[in-house]
């Protein structure tokens, strides 16, 4: 299983997915640009020493991302999906893909994308932090397709 990050905006994020990461056995793609430094010391700060625990790749573009993972399905997460990550069937190779902090992925990406699933939440609300979606989304993930470490 592999969480993906289109343009991440927020160093803390990216360092609490890093190390989301390591604890799971996930690999990490960082589609750029991201909204700060890769060397900024937020991401350490919120990874650890986790971060030499997780298979990080960046990628120039969604472009070169997309040549990158091959026939790997890719599954976005958004809110404007109906269909819950709950009822959906994921694969072991899946690619749980996840948009930007302020916008979540253009619509031409989305479009592109085969599979689209939202975690459901109370209507009154908007969506969740990015790296609280990408928990529930890897745990769920690993849980239903039983790779989940023991
Ligand atoms: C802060 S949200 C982005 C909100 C943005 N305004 C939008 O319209 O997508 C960052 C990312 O977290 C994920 N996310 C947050 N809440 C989610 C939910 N309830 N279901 C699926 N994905 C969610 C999505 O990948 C989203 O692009």
């Amino acid at each position: 299983m592999r969480i993906a990050l289109f343009e991440p905006e927020i160093a803390g994020n990216v360092g609490a997915i890093l190390r989301l990461g390591a604890c799971f056995g996930a690999a990490v793609d960082l589609i750029e640009p991201m909204g700060f430094e890769w060397d900024d010391r937020r991401v350490r700060r919120t990874a650890m020493d986790y971060i030499d625990h997780v298979s990080i790749t960046r990628h120039a573009d969604f472009d070169a991302f997309r040549a990158a993972i091959g026939p790997r399905r890719l599954v976005l997460f958004t809110t404007k999906s109906r269909e819950s990550a709950y009822d959906f069937r994921f694969m072991a190779d899946d690619v749980l893909f996840f948009g930007k902090e302020s916008a979540g992925v253009p619509a031409a990406i989305a479009d592109s994308c085969p599979a689209k699933v939202r975690i459901p939440m109370r209507p009154q609300v908007r969506s969740m932090n990015l790296a609280t979606s990408a928990a529930l989304a890897l745990g769920e993930a690993l849980r239903q397709t039983g790779t989940l470490p023991s």
